[in-house]
């Protein structure tokens, strides 16, 4: 079965201009990610209507709420058809545990990850928050964590792929946003990896928005990236 690698991030203010983006895109070639900005702009519609046409969604809302509430969002998530959805892993075991019961009653079976570290945060950011071991350690921790609670994968950044790949076997689910070009801006991420090192380190999806949405033609960055990754 075809299995895209590259989950373009629809970074978008409105529906207009994600619909816009994905008219050009081929299911076949790329997933589609709607985030906090876009859903909370067009709203489950425009999950149903990327569905509908075929595309594989993830929906990153990174639920974090006491488990009853993850739970019952998880299964309204699930509802809409998506191919995979995530929630915060620092919202501890009971609330993952419970986020796979509400997938469950769904009836559908998206794929359940949880974010570990976000992908701009760096060892002081992580130290201001009280976590003073080193970040691939923290992200490793959260992610058996995860695997503990029975979900089928994180979000991690590429670096800490190999790692994580090692520790948690082949079939867990590596997904890395944070995915730059060699000449591309950083913009706001810190542990970042280009397609072809983020693939060679092990990662399963690599998600990326800006490089593509922003680049002058979109179709073609995404057409380069794809290119710069099929040896591998
Ligand atoms: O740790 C994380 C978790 C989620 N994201 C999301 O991925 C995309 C990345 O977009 P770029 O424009 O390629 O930076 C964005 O939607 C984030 O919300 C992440 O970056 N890091």
């Amino acid at each position: 079965m075809n299995d895209p690698k590259i989950i373009v991030a629809l970074d978008y203010a409105n529906a207009a201009g994600a619909l816009a983006l994905a008219q050009q895109l081929d299911p076949a070639l790329c997933r589609l990610k709607v985030g906090k900005e876009l859903f909370t702009a067009a709203g489950p519609q425009l999950v149903e209507k990327l569905v509908e046409r075929n595309f594989g969604v993830f929906l990153d809302l990174k639920f974090h709420d006491i488990p009853t509430t993850v739970a019952k969002a998880c299964e309204a998530a699930s509802k809409l058809g998506v191919w995979m959805l995530n929630v915060h892993a620092s919202g501890g075991s009971d609330m993952m545990v419970a986020a796979r019961e509400g997938v469950a009653r769904s009836g559908h079976s998206p794929l359940l990850i949880a974010v570990t570290v976000l992908t701009s945060m760096n060892q002081t950011g992580l130290s201001q928050l009280g976590i003073d071991t080193p970040v691939e350690q923290h992200v490793l921790r959260l992610a058996r964590l995860t695997q503990q609670a029975g979900l089928d994968g994180v979000v991690c950044s590429a670096q800490e792929a190999p790692a994580l790949r090692q520790a948690l076997g082949t079939d867990f689910c590596l997904v890395t946003p944070g995915i730059r070009p060699a000449d591309a801006s950083l913009d706001d991420q810190s542990r970042v990896a280009t397609p072809a090192q983020a693939l060679a380190s092990g990662s399963s999806y690599l998600v990326i928005g800006r490089p593509i949405t922003q680049a002058g033609d979109p179709l073609v960055a995404l057409q380069n990236i794809s290119a710069s990754i099929q040896e591998i």
